[in-house]
């Protein structure tokens, strides 16, 4: 574990996130899916559909082994027994005692209440199952990165355990992300991001040039709009990914 490793699967992770954006973008907002569930009786539930079958579609994957992985984390937690998969000894470079740290409330929250409504465009065409499972990927994709959070923050500790442990020690937590951030890292995630937006998210045909900027200032063009990509990341995903370091660093001399 090193930062260079740590920021490549960073740098990964933000393939399979512009791509399941792109997927979810497929779709309208299907509005009937995310409203409490109905039953025949005339009862009303608490969940969504959407909450209801990210729930079973954990649980399922619960027993086949996800989150034997402690990369995994899943919004609901499930008492599961025995796994389906075939045993892997899996060990991990964190912190025993601050492994649990992880965001996946705010996580939930802001995906329903702030970037979806940015995704996805008005409508109903009844698809709520595929609508739901593209959500899904996103939510599980976007918890894998933001609570990576966990293993460069343990980088960062074991690259300068002194301050860190002072810091920690008098729990000073604006020291702690004022230690741990580096601006320019950030701009070039941001920046790297959007231009993955723009690149994955075109049309492409067998002739024409690929655009590596946006010509026009509303990004309809792209299946994804790039600033609403960088945008995620600028509000949300760069700041959760340094909410769980901070939390993970306060727990690491525990
Ligand atoms: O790459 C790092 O050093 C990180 O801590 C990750 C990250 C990010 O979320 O991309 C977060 C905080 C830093 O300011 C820069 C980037």
């Amino acid at each position: 574990l090193s930062l260079d490793t740590v920021r490549e699967f960073l740098t990964r992770e933000e393939d399979t996130i512009v791509f399941s954006l792109i997927e979810r973008a497929r779709y309208p907002i299907n509005r009937p899916a995310y409203d409490p569930v109905h039953l025949g009786d005339g009862r009303r539930l608490n969940a969504s559909f959407a909450e209801l079958f990210i729930r079973e579609s954990e649980a399922v994957q619960s027993k086949a082994g996800r989150y034997q992985s402690l990369q995994e984390i899943p919004f609901f937690a499930y008492r599961v027994p025995f796994t389906l998969a075939p045993p892997y000894n899996f060990t991990s470079e964190l912190y025993p005692a601050a492994t649990f740290v992880n965001v996946n409330d705010a996580i939930w929250s802001m995906y329903f209440n702030e970037l979806l409504p940015l995704l996805a465009k008005t409508g109903d065409d009844g698809n709520y199952a595929a609508t739901v499972d593209s959500d899904l990927a996103c939510l599980q994709v976007l918890s894998r990165r933001i609570n990576y959070g966990r293993y460069v923050a343990e980088v960062k500790f074991r690259g300068d355990q002194q301050t860190y442990t002072s810091l920690i020690q008098a729990k000073d937590r604006d020291a702690l992300m004022k230690l741990l951030t580096s601006e320019a890292q950030e701009d070039v995630v941001k920046r790297r991001v959007e231009k993955k937006a723009i690149v994955f998210g075109q049309s492409i045909t067998s002739d024409g040039p690929i655009e590596t900027s946006v010509n026009n200032s509303s990004g309809t063009d792209f299946k994804v709009n790039p600033s609403v990509v960088y945008k995620l990341y600028d509000q949300w995903v760069i700041p959760l990914t340094k909410q769980v370091e901070v939390e993970y660093l306060l727990h690491r001399l525990d």
